[in-house]
Formats: C-alpha cells, structure tokens, sequence
C-alpha cells in the first residue's frame, strides 16, 4: 500500500509538471480568475513580448474591485476606475476570455461568482492575483494568490512555479453555540494563531464543526486563512460539497459527473498521514468574536474586556500604537461602544446565508439613527436571491437600503469610503489602518453582530437578540 497522504498533498502531485531539484515544483493552474486591479499589467507583459494566452477558457474575468455600487447602469465616474474596468474588457475580448463586467447578470466578487457558477470544483489548482481565492480551497482544491508577473506567467503557459509550503491543520470538534458562525469561528482561529501564525503553512480545517458547516461557512473560513499568514485552506469535499456543486452552470453533467464523483471522493487526508503542525480546539470555546485592534488577530470573544499588552501575542509597542488608532484602552469592555458604520458584505460574507442571518436579527427591529448601514451583496445572483426569499422586504421594513455587488467598503477602491475617526462593524477580511477609507476604523465580525450593531447602534452580543 502507498504511504499515506494528506488531501494537500493529493491536489499537489496531481498537478506538478516538473520538479526542479531543490527548487519550486511546476503546477498546472487549473483555474484563473482575474480581476481589474492585477491584470492589466499582466497583459501589457505579454504584449510587450508579443506571446497569446495558452488556454483563454481556463480563465474567468470579472469586475468587482473598482466597481460602484450604487446607479451601475451610469458610466464610472471616477478615470481610474474606469480605465482598469475598460482594460479588463478589451483584454478579455482580446485573448477570448469569459468576461462578466459591470451591469452583466453574472457579474460580482471574483471569490463568490467562481464557485456559485460552478467554475470551483474539488481537487482543483485554482490562482488569481488576489489574496483571497484561498476562499476556493472550501471544495477541497488547492486556491492561492498569486503577483501580477505570476498572473502573466498562468495566462502565457497555464504553469506557476510554487515551493510547496508546509502543511497544518486545525481540527475543530463539537457543536457551536447559539449564536455562533463560521466567521467567529475563523475569527477565533485567528486570535489564537495571530496574524502571522500560519506563515508558511498551507492549512486544512477538519473536524465536526467543518464537517457540519455549509459551503458558504467553508468559504468564510478558508477566505480567512490568509489572515493568519497561511498560503491557503482547504476543507475536504464531502456529500455537503458535491450537492452544492451538483447542477451548478458550469459543473460536470451526465457521464463526466460520475466520473468527477468518484475522483472526488479520493480527495481526504488519509489515516495516518502527518502535518507539519496541529492545533486542537473545542467549538464551545467559541462564541461570537469581535476585532478591536489594526489586524485580524487582534480579535476576542465578544463578552471579554480588551486584552491587555501582556495577554496578547503582538508586540507592545505595535499594540499600544493599534489600540490608539481605534481609540481603545486596554481592559476595556467592548460591548456598548457606539459605531457609525455598518458594511455587510464582501467575499467573507457577502453570500446568501449572511443575509439571511442580518435579516433574522433586523426583522421587526428598526435601523439605528446614528447607523449608516452599507448592505453589498457579493453578487448579482445573491441580489436575486435576497428579493426573491423576500429578505428585501424584511431589510425595508427595517430601515435599511440595498446596494449593487462590488466589494466596495471592503477595501475602498471606489467611492464607499468609511470616514475618518468612524467605527464600522464590517463582515469583511482586513481591519488595517485605513483599510476602509483613510483613518477609518474598523471591528471586525460576524453578520450576526453587524445586525445587532445596526439595530441598536453599538456593541452588541447577537444572542441577546436572537
Ligand atoms: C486588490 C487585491 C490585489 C487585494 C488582494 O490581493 O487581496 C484585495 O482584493 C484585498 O482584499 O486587499
Ligand atoms: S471583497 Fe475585499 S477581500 Fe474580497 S476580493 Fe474584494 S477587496 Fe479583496
């Protein structure tokens, strides 16, 4: 019998093309996604050395970053903006590659319209020159991002050169609370770790509260990963997996889905295979988490006091200088402070099931009158979905505006820009200084706890409304 393996290191082999003696391994790139910021260069590259794209229907294009969210049937206003979502259409249609632009039905964040078309499927070697396609490695495939110059080598040769990263995994039994998400469970992982704990790794999350999750839980959770330096996630596919795939647009049909079936229940870290590293926790641990520092480790369980310097793993300097960005002292009660802002959205949480959480808290409540509330789904599907469940209606009802997909105060890069000094309870991935508009401030959390945050106007544990 062959020696054990993880589900890592399966998807790996499967695709190396070469190996370079103590050098990087050569992949097959399955999957490319590409969006407006990190393309345009890639294709001036290839331009200037007068190569194609090898295989244009392995790459997907989508706008999401740049794109406004409000009256997107208008022309962008803003020129850069504009010339990127320009150049990411003439290049798509340059080099025949799918291109789903603004206004276009299928069109949203590049992290939720791969796998809700079926493009993401198991086993798969996924990249984008975007950090967080390891939201991808929630269907069992290897998901990572990649810089501009490697976006210019996948379109020119399908091919990336990757040292293999060492492996970890994080195992999770036992039943969540009441109350509890995958974001809170991800964010809890990450308080533990810190932000650079899994630097290196590439991590597989295993265990019955992954076991138990949705897909779109999985995703939450594997987007995250990069918030603690790991490479990339993964989660093995199981029936949840194959159900969620089964009769997607773009998934296998007929014949060729049996034969996908089967290879995909080949994909699990087998008995006895090792990692390089192993944590262990248990899920009543777990309740709804809260950031309050500048990065995405600096997050607590949202009944606890703000640590002080010594509880935390970051530097005290570095510390001191995060809490005083956000106007926080050590040791203080985090539940009560007020906030301005509420952004539900971005491809964390910007997929169905987080609206219809946020609904399940602002139904029959009312909007804060000190809330600015920024509803964003991840896509124009989740849009439909939302009006079509009648998840709209409740969110009128309540107070509240629906906006177009983008990622928009995610990150920035169009006009939905916190403003300085403000608090804004964001489902979204990075908590950075400015991160959400210059000097803006950002808690990150579940969507549970944004709506608790936009019906009561500050700091407040979800499961007292529920
Ligand atoms: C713009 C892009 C390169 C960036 C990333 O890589 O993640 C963005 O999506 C982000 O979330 O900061
Ligand atoms: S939603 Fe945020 S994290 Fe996701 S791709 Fe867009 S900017 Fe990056």
């Amino acid at each position: 019998m062959s020696a054990p393996k993880t589900l890592f290191d399966k998807v790996w082999d499967a695709h190396v093309v070469r190996n370079i003696e103590d050098g990087p391994d050569v992949l097959f790139i399955d999957r490319h996604f590409i969006h407006e910021v990190t393309s345009p260069v890639a294709f001036l590259g290839l331009e200037s050395r007068g190569i194609g794209v090898l295989y244009p229907n392995r790459t997907f294009a989508t706008a999401d970053h740049n794109t406004p969210t409000i009256n997107q049937h208008l022309p962008v206003q803003d020129p850069l903006s504009a010339n990127q979502l320009k150049a990411l259409e003439t290049n798509a249609n340059k080099y025949g590659i799918s291109h789903w632009g603004l206004g276009h039905q299928k069109n949203g964040i590049v992290h939720v319209v791969g796998p809700e078309n079926g493009i993401t499927l198991p086993g798969m070697t996924i990249v984008c020159g975007d950090s967080h396609t390891s939201t991808h490695g929630a269907f069992g495939a290897i998901a990572f991002g990649i810089g501009t110059s490697e976006v210019e080598m996948v379109l020119s040769s399908q091919c990336i050169m990757q040292p293999k990263p060492k492996k970890m995994r994080v195992t999770i039994n036992g039943k969540l609370g009441k109350g509890v998400l995958p974001k809170d469970v991800t964010l809890f992982i990450i308080s533990k770790l810190s932000a650079a704990g899994a630097t290196g790794y590439f991590c597989e999350y295993a265990g019955e509260v992954f076991e138990n999750m949705t897909m779109e839980g999985r995703m939450t959770v594997c987007n995250m990963s990069i918030e603690m330096g790991a490479r990339g996630g993964m989660v093995a596919p199981d029936e949840t997996t194959f159900a969620y795939i089964n009769g997607r647009e773009q998934a296998p049909k007929g014949e060729a889905w049996d034969k996908a079936l089967a290879y995909w229940k080949t994909l699990k870290t087998d008995e006895g295979a090792t990692f390089d590293i192993e944590y262990t926790f248990d899920a009543s641990e777990i309740e709804p988490q809260i950031t309050y520092g500048t990065n995405p480790g600096l997050g607590t369980g949202i009944s606890k006091n703000i640590p002080t310097a010594a509880e935390v793993l970051d530097g005290a300097a570095s510390y001191a200088k995060s809490l005083s960005y956000m106007g926080f002292a050590e040791n203080e009660q985090i539940i009560g402070k007020p906030i301005d802002y509420v952004f539900l959205g971005s491809c964390t949480n910007g997929r169905i099931e987080d609206f219809r959480a946020f609904a399940s808290v602002v139904k029959g409540r009312k909007k804060a009158d000190n809330v600015t509330a920024w509803l964003v789904p991840g896509s124009h599907i989740v849009e439909s979905q939302i009006k079509e469940e009648g998840i709209l209606d409740i969110l009128t009802d309540a107070g509240f505006t629906l906006r177009q997909p983008g990622c928009s105060a995610c990150l920035a890069m169009n006009d939905d820009k916190i403003p300085a000094g403000k608090y804004a309870v964001s489902t979204s991935n990075r908590n950075f200084e400015g991160r959400q508009g210059p000097g803006s401030r950002t808690l990150l959390a579940s969507p549970l706890v944004a709506a608790a945050a936009a019906v009561t106007g500050k700091v407040t544990d979800p499961r007292e409304l529920l």
